[in-house]
């Protein structure tokens, strides 16, 4: 049995309905009406969210397309965010591809077209010395949680300027749906630098500010003064950025992860998700993790941060750091990531190889290169990663030519939204014959093969954030260190059932996420105590401290404050 539980509130009549953290709709109880003064405003029957939630099944079901849906979603969370998440929780399978990947991705590129009412906050440019008062226009939320993106990178679908907001939206409607963050803690941000994407700068429907992207020393001071006033407003509070273009990504996780509790989730949550997938699917192949080796194409946020971790996941399980380095291939543009490419960054270049490493592979087509196909060819992967936002570039001839040399190649083409994955996993699991063990960004529908149904991973840091927040906020977690994320990882791995055995499953159902999230937050909670972040506590009291944290959409009763 639940506790109800009973807020106070100074809102009164119209203000109440029209706030949607507080908002119930007719489910206001006779009292209450009569001390918000809101008799007359709401009809006469009073009901209870089971009864409201029928009402939503039933216009959800009448829309007939995606975008429908997802404009749908949007407008009951800012209408009754409650019975938006109690929706969500009940059906976080079905609706999840919704308010997220793909058809967020949808979402972001009309977001100027679909646009109803504002939700977070908008920070452009030319109001660069107000940050702090624009800050202050959320004073009354208690914000502990916040999502930021510059829109630059959104998915894989590019630019996207301030239509980008869609991605913090979804995100951290998934902090709650999945991890229990309550909505009250959660703030989104779009830094309205300008966009390059000249369909939305001639869009007269277009809402952000009509201007090419700032860029150089004027966008890195405008972040630093974002991140300067954001401790100043809330110094506890959990900053995550997505979404940023490669040249920004890595750059702003090494300058601002001493400086506050923040990280990047296509860098570390995505690594964080990929090593927990790969856990799960290394124990399927047979193959020990120590005798792995791995291509990544895209060496970019994703796929560098992808590669660190699972370095450190086999030097974690005894092999020579040197030795583990070696077994990693990264492939960009030009083909495989060589250093002598000129203008790597610093993060790639960690990540070349050197003509020396590859002596005994026979020249390339071109001199001093080596393409993908000819690095599978000789580098012989068993595991292969796409984060490159290219849909098919893994082609039949890379797929046979992995498939050739490895029993049960393992395969995770991880782009978004669904129109830019790398495979689609019923190719892959055919030009396999039902050999390949496949990990995707976006959902895909279980592939029938052999009489068999092969369930497909959704490898998405969804999976891991919420748990990874959750964990933070209920030890109150100052920093986030790398085994943090390793901790979660590995809390994921132990998550999964895989299954009666007979087909891959890599990963628990999404239906589980909140008890998997309960899982990563204990683990990221017990990782922080073990890198002296936190004080000590034992597991009775972190569990404690995780279940209070976590919300439930009820309606609570509400008295005036
Ligand atoms: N499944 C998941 O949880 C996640 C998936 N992703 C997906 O990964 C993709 C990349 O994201 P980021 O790494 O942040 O972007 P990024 O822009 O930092 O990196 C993409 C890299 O791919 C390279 N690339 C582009 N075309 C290529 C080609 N034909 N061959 C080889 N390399 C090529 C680019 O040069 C770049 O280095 C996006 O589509 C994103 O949706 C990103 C984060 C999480
Ligand atoms: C999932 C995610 O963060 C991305 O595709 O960017
Ligand atoms: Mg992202």
């Amino acid at each position: 049995m639940t506790t109800k539980k009973i807020d106070a509130t100074r809102f009164h009549g119209q203000e109440l309905i029209d706030t949607p953290l507080l908002n119930k709709a007719d489910a206001f109880s006779d009292s209450e009406r009569t001390t918000f003064r809101l008799h007359g405003l709401l009809p006469p029957s009073v009901e209870t969210i089971e009864t409201q939630l029928e009402r939503v099944k039933d216009a959800y079901q009448q829309k007939t397309t995606d975008l429908e849906r997802h404009i749908y979603l949007r407008a009951l969370q800012d209408t009754n965010e409650t019975l938006f998440y109690r929706f969500m929780v009940e059906n976080v399978t079905d609706l999840m591809p919704m308010v997220y990947t793909p058809v967020v991705g949808l979402g972001c590129q009309k977001f100027s077209e679909i646009y109803r009412r504002p939700r977070g906050l908008f920070i452009s440019y030319p109001l660069r010395d107000s940050i702090d008062t624009i800050l202050e226009a959320v004073s009354d939320q208690d914000v502990r949680v916040i999502v930021v993106t510059d829109g630059e990178r959104i998915l894989g679908l590019g630019d996207q300027g301030t239509g980008g907001m869609g991605i913090p939206i979804g995100k951290l409607s998934l902090y709650t749906a999945c991890g229990g963050i309550a909505p009250e803690y959660t703030l989104p941000i779009t830094l309205d630098v300008g966009t390059n994407n000249q369909e939305r700068l001639d869009d007269p429907l277009y809402i952000g500010w009509r201007n090419r992207r700032i860029t150089g020393d004027e966008y890195v001071a405008f972040v630093d003064a974002f991140v300067a006033a954001v401790k100043r407003k809330w110094p506890n509070v959990l900053l995550q950025f997505e979404d940023f273009a490669q040249n920004h990504a890595t750059m702003f996780l090494e300058r601002y992860r001493d400086q506050l509790c923040m990280f990047n989730d296509d860098v570390q949550g995505t690594a964080s998700v990929v090593v927990g997938t790969v856990l799960s699917a290394v124990k399927v192949s047979g193959r020990p993790l120590s005798d792995q080796r791995v291509v990544v194409v895209g060496a970019g946020s994703a796929g560098c941060g992808i590669a660190e971790q699972m370095i450190q996941l086999m030097v974690e399980d005894g092999v020579d750091p040197k030795e583990a380095r070696s077994r990693f291939y990264m492939i960009d543009r030009e083909g495989l990531v060589l250093d002598t490419q000129q203008g790597l960054w610093p993060f790639q270049a960690k990540l070349a190889h050197t003509a020396a490493d590859l002596a005994a592979w026979p020249a390339g087509a071109v001199p001093g290169k080596f393409s993908f196909l000819e690095t599978v060819k000789n580098a012989k992967p068993t595991i292969l990663i796409g984060v490159t936002g290219q849909p098919d570039i893994f082609t039949q001839e890379i797929i046979r030519t992995m498939a050739a040399t490895v029993e049960r190649p393992i395969v995770f083409p991880l782009s978004n939204p669904t129109n830019r994955c790398e495979a689609q996993p019923a190719d892959v699991l055919a030009w396999t014959n039902g050999r390949a063990i496949i990990g995707t960004g976006s959902p895909f529908q279980p592939v029938p093969h052999d009489g068999k149904l092969y369930p497909i991973a959704q490898t998405n840091n969804a999976y891991i954030f919420p748990g990874l927040g959750l964990g933070i906020l209920a030890l109150g977690i100052p920093r986030v260190s790398d085994g943090m994320f390793m901790a979660a990882s590995r809390a994921l791995a132990d998550a999964n059932t895989g299954g009666d055995g007979s087909v891959p499953v890599l990963l628990p159902p999404l239906s589980d996420i909140r008890a998997v999230s309960r899982a990563i937050a204990i683990a990221v909670a017990k990782a922080a105590i073990k890198d002296g972040l936190v004080a000590a506590a034992d597991d009775d009291t972190i569990a404690a401290k995780v279940d209070a944290t976590m919300w439930n959409p009820e309606y609570r009763d509400y008295v005036a404050a």
